[in-house]
């Protein structure tokens, strides 16, 4: 059966994933050539950000300078970039997951599988769940995750690094692992979806409390303290709520290596720094510093505290609870040592 691959997403990660899988789709008989990729639709200098993908090959807005191969075909239209496919790839900013599965219910092949690059966790009235539940609970289909120390920019410059895919059902695992893994993006496969995907929602929340630590240049002993304590969180956490979560995927790269490389370079960690530096609201910051690129840390520190909090937990969580409190709450950044 040859497999069609669509991209649901076209910011910083979205993009640089494009380049992987639009080279490794060609390289196997069984994929389909062309992959197409849903383009939230904007005017960039009055032309539209479809157009310039598809006649530049280039996402100039969201990550300029780095050429897509041609087999990727922008498309602004969501169910027309989906209704063929038979591999999903989710790569949206967490807080659009929910509008994007509602306008594909009853839309896409019911042989479908996804993948979530997503780093979020949904929660709402009634609780909360994973991105990948709700893919798979919205739309009827399986999903496996994909989450690793992969900062957008650099994957795209095709530096070497790893990354980690969780699966509940192996084929799929590997399925996925041909259209990412490459000499330069490394990708292991795990069972263990909830693991992989909590790893990379929380790590969000411990790389502002890297920022904070960075803005307040309280040097590297004390980062390396904030990042030991938020791994100890996540596990704590993800082992509370969901049992089978293992030990071992904290070591792989969604677990420790993801902190360490969001906590000295990721938009998290930048924006929480020049928080500190200037005094402004992340809200502000993330408009200024990053054009049109979205921070998952603030919303999802904000949903752990609402988690924590109807569980009365905050005080097993020292560091999720008070990274809450000084983005939400105007706690002085300092608290990040004091008060953990
Ligand atoms: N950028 C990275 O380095 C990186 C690496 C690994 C994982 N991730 C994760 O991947 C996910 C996607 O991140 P990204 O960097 O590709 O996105 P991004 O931060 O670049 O987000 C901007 C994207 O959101 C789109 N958008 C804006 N408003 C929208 C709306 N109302 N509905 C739908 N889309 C809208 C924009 O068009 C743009 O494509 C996030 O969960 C992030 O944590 C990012
Ligand atoms: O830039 P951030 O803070 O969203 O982090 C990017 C990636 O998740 C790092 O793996």
């Amino acid at each position: 059966m040859t497999e069609k691959v669509a991209l649901i997403g076209s910011g910083n990660w979205g993009s640089a994933v494009a380049k992987i899988i639009g080279r490794n789709v060609v390289r196997f008989d069984h994929f389909d050539n062309q992959v197409k990729m849903w383009v939230f639709e904007e005017k960039v200098n009055g032309q539209n950000l479809t157009e310039i993908i598809n006649t530049k090959h280039e996402n100039v807005k969201y990550l300029p300078g780095i050429q897509l191969p041609e087999n990727i075909v922008a498309c602004p239209d969501l169910v027309e970039t989906c209704r063929d496919a038979s591999m999903l790839v989710f790569v949206v900013p967490h807080q659009f997951v929910a509008s994007i599965c509602k306008q594909l219910k009853g839309k896409i092949q019911p042989n479908c599988k996804a993948i979530s690059l997503i780093k979020g966790i949904d929660v709402n009235e009634h609780g909360f769940r994973l991105i990948t539940d709700m893919i798979q609970e919205s739309l009827n289909i399986r999903s496996c995750i994909l989450s690793g120390a992969n900062i957008a920019s650099e994957v795209a410059e095709e530096r070497f690094c790893e990354t980690t895919i969780g699966y509940r059902n192996r084929s799929d695992g590997e399925l996925f692992k041909e259209i990412f893994h490459t000499p330069s993006f490394r990708v292991n496969i795990v069972e263990d979806v909830v693991g992989v995907e909590l790893c990379g929602a929380l790590k969000n929340i411990v790389a502002i409390g890297g920022g904070l630590v960075d803005g307040l240049k309280l040097g590297d002993n004390t980062k390396a303290a904030i990042i030991r304590i938020g791994l100890y969180e996540m596990r704590k956490f993800s082992q509370m709520f969901y049992k089978d979560v293992r030990d071992e995927t904290f070591f792989e790269s969604c677990g420790v290596a993801d902190l360490i490389t969001t906590c000295a370079g990721g938009r998290n960690r930048k924006v929480a720094e020049a928080h500190v530096v200037t005094g402004k609201s992340f809200d502000q910051l993330e408009q200024e510093m990053l054009n049109g690129q979205k921070l998952q840390g603030t919303s999802t520190a904000k949903d752990m505290y609402n988690i924590l909090s109807k569980n009365n937990l905050c005080h097993e969580f020292p560091l999720m609870t008070t990274i809450y409190r000084i983005c939400y709450e105007n706690l002085p950044p300092i608290r990040i040592v004091e008060d953990i």
